[in-house]
């Protein structure tokens, strides 16, 4: 099979390539999507002179442009980058094949048998940030749960994101896969008619601000399963071990700050904030982070008055606001109020205090005595992830295989008709599983 020229088709043509090329992937065995996930791992290894030129280019004319450091972080893809997203390829092909599950078989009456069996959800709509390794995770993922995949990236990532689909259609033309199941789409313009077409497109992922998942909930018939901000906090409490708390703050705020599930706020109860907030803020400002603080906070330490609006900000940058509280309630109410139920954490040394919290903190990821950078599903085991989900129906948190399946109902009788069944004197069903 060879490459398919559809990226220069109109909109329309390519979403049907895609749904036509998703059909045949939906049916293939786990073998065939297998031996397509490892010849994309290997394309892509191939390509990396390429790939990593491309990236060059990108980031050179984000410099230009002024992008922030940690975008600039994000849209970097280096050699060590790319090699761990390919062995991320190959850890997708060596999970278990999530297609064909059966999930329930009941014999309703003799000779009258259901199963509920897992299947692809067909064609996928991935719009994302400027972060090129999330192209080739979530590409990965696609294919062997069985999905085409129409792909967006941030304007920032063009070249990375055309040379990356390149490699990936060139590995595809080696498989029983159709190398038209993966297409790019390159401007807004072709997001907003895409999401018109609910004929050739099953599911919409955005992975952005609120407002533009809100836009996209907005303006399209097609299902949407929101991947929005992540306004994640850390609270410090009264019975944490102080050590622990400042490891865990500098590494839930520094380690990636681009990132949706870094700290945005610190809360700390006013028990320890004496102590704690001069460890805290030595720790942080060694890693140039800028501090802005609550009335309190700003009475232990100088730093920069936080207003209202920072308790709803997502910096996604080397910034943190920090805020007293008096009790656990008065944390966990502030988590409810301002955050976006992505990822929050409690760092305490008491069971019942992290035992509340984890069940009245109403986020996707509720963590006790770790970094909110956890929140992964490369780091969950689920091989990759196609984004954190903050909607709160399944799937929710990060998106790994499961979450990119439905399932049908099979029905098998032997002229099996519904009318004995009902009225007087309905024939019973024996509804017995096996
Ligand atoms: N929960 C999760 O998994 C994730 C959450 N995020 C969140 O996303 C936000 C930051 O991402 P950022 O880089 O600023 O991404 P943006 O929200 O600016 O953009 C993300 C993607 O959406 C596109 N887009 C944005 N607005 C529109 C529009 N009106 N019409 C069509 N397309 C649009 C962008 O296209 P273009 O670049 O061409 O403008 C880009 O492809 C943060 O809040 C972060 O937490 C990010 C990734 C994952
Ligand atoms: N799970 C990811 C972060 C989630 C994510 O996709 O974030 P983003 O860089 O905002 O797209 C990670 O830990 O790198």
């Amino acid at each position: 099979m060879t490459a398919s020229p559809v990226a220069s088709l109109p909109l329309t043509a390519i979403a049907k390539a895609t749904r036509q090329a998703a059909r045949q992937l939906a049916v293939l065995p786990t073998e065939a999507r297998n031996q397509a996930v490892e010849a994309i791992a290997q394309a892509l290894e191939a390509a990396t002179p390429e790939i990593l030129a491309a990236n060059a280019a990108d980031c050179q004319a984000a410099q230009a442009e002024g992008i922030a450091k940690p975008l600039y972080n994000r849209l970097k893809l280096d050699e060590t980058k790319l090699k761990a997203a390919i062995e991320g390829v190959r850890d997708v092909g060596k999970l278990a094949d999530p297609v064909g599950t059966v999930q329930i078989q009941r014999e309703l009456d003799e000779g009258l048998i259901l199963k509920r069996i897992t299947c692809p959800v067909g064609v996928l709509g991935i719009i994302f940030e400027a972060r090129p390794d999330a192209l080739i995770q979530i590409t990965s993922l696609a294919i062997k749960s069985g999905n085409g995949v129409i792909l967006k990236g941030g304007k920032e990532a063009i070249r990375s994101c055309e040379t990356l689909v390149k490699a990936i259609h060139q590995g595809l033309s080696t498989t029983a896969v159709d190398a038209a199941a993966v297409q790019l789409l390159t401007t807004r313009e072709e997001i907003r008619a895409l999401l018109q077409l609910d004929e050739y497109v099953d599911l919409i992922i955005p992975r952005g601000s609120n407002e533009f998942v809100r836009y996209v909930q907005e303006n399209t018939r097609i299902p949407v399963l929101g991947h929005a901000d992540g306004i994640c906090h850390l609270y410090i409490d009264r019975a944490a071990e102080l050590q622990k708390a400042v490891e865990i703050t500098v590494d839930a705020k520094t380690q990636y700050p681009a990132v949706c599930n870094a700290i945005e706020t610190l809360l700390v109860h006013s028990a320890i904030a004496p102590t704690f907030l001069p460890l805290a803020a030595a720790a942080l400002q060694k890693r140039n982070v800028e501090l802005r603080g609550d009335e309190v906070t700003c009475q232990i330490l100088e730093m920069a008055a936080a207003t209202e609006e920072d308790w709803s900000t997502e910096y996604n940058d080397l910034v943190l606001s920090i805020k007293v509280v008096d009790s656990l309630e008065e944390a966990i109410a502030h988590i409810n109020t301002y955050g976006s139920r992505h990822t929050d954490a409690i760092v305490t040394e008491d069971p019942n205090i992290a035992d509340t919290f984890l069940n009245q903190v109403d986020s996707a990821n509720v963590f006790h005595n770790c970094s909110t950078r956890f929140a992964d599903g490369f780091r969950y085991g689920f091989g990759a992830e196609v984004g954190i989900s903050t909607q709160k129906m399944p799937p929710r948190g990060p998106v790994g295989l499961e979450g990119l399946i439905t399932y049908k109902y099979k029905v098998t009788g032997n002229g099996h008709i519904v009318a004995p069944y009902a009225g007087k004197d309905a024939k019973p069903f024996t509804h017995r599983d096996f």
